[in-house]
């Protein structure tokens, strides 16, 4: 396992919260080996009390023996951290990027450090189901290839792609995901409301419709379930769901989730490039 080394979070917020919680919770290092930099005192110290866990305000210091430093900061931040800890990271640390857009080019640009490791997980991780799907640079070793996938699957399940292009992808469908089914989640609530249930009824009815929809697909045997069978299922001749659709596909309702997402991977890669934010069109 990778217990003893020692794991540096450079951003401390709600996504290396969920990860160093996950690390923990497995058991693949003790509290003592990590640590945490950021510059709220206070929530350094609620870290800090919480998991046992060394804090610091210098992202330098703090970086500086770690055999994995996670870069957990917001995009627009990076850059000015990474070069600050220019020159600070142990030439053989693994550098474990969660940041949105962020390239392994323009991290090693940076950084000057080319042993990266860019992941991107989803929310969910906060209570250790989130996916988050990673990709490596050719000088990280096996060794630490093994470190990231037991780091990344402590909070969830993990895929591996070779192809970096796949680290936007992922960050529009599964990273960015939970956006979309929350407002889908508060749309359907909403129409509830419209119709006169209470807003708790109506929100009840839909997380259950929602969990028990995932959990019938959960146990469909895996070589037959297929999405389309399920919802044909539900789908009568001349019945309720057919109209429903019907008004959906009429909406263009498919076209704007892909159009979306879309966006949201190009929007991923002009990260990557330091492009500015744009309006959307
Ligand atoms: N929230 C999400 O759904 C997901 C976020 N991500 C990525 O994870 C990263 C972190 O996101 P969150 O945890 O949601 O953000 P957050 O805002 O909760 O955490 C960022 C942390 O960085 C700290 N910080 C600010 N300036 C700093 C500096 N100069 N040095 C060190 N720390 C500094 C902040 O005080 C804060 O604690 C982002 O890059 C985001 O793209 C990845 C997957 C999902
Ligand atoms: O909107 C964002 O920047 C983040 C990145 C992944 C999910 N949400």
């Amino acid at each position: 396992m990778i217990n003893g080394i020692t794991i540096t979070f450079i951003g401390p917020g709600v996504m290396a919260e969920a990860m160093l919680s996950g690390i923990l919770k497995k058991g693949l290092t003790k509290p003592q080996n990590i640590q945490i930099s950021g510059p709220l005192v206070d929530r350094n110290e609620e870290l800090q009390k919480k998991y046992n866990v060394r804090s610091f305000t210098n992202n330098c210091e703090a970086a500086a023996e770690a055999d994995v430093v996670v870069l957990s900061v917001k995009p627009q931040r990076l850059e000015k951290v990474l070069q600050e800890m220019k020159g600070h990271v142990n030439p053989n640390a693994l550098v474990l990027s969660i940041v949105a857009g962020a390239s392994i080019a323009k991290i090693t640009r940076n950084l000057g450090h080319d042993v990266i490791v860019r992941a991107m997980p989803n929310t969910p991780a906060q209570i250790g189901e989130g996916i988050t799907v990673w990709t490596a640079s050719p000088s990280v070793s096996e060794k630490q290839m093994e470190f990231a996938k037991t780091i990344l699957g402590a909070f969830g399940q993990e895929i591996y792609e070779e192809e970096e292009d796949f680290l936007d992808k992922a960050t529009a469908l599964s990273g960015t995901g939970p956006a979309y089914v929350y407002l889908f989640m508060e749309a359907m609530v909403d129409a509830g409301v419209h119709m006169g249930f209470s807003r708790r009824t109506a929100e009840r009815l839909v997380i259950e419709t929602l969990r028990g929809s995932v959990d019938y697909y959960d146990k469909e045997a895996e070589d037959t379930r297929h999405l389309a069978r399920l919802r044909n299922q539900v789908t009568s001749p001349g019945g309720t769901s057919a109209e429903a659709i019907y008004y959906l596909e009429k909406a263009g309702f498919r076209t704007a989730i892909s159009r979306a997402i879309w966006a949201a991977y190009q929007r991923s890669r002009d990260l990557g490039q330091d492009a500015e934010v744009h309006p959307p069109e």
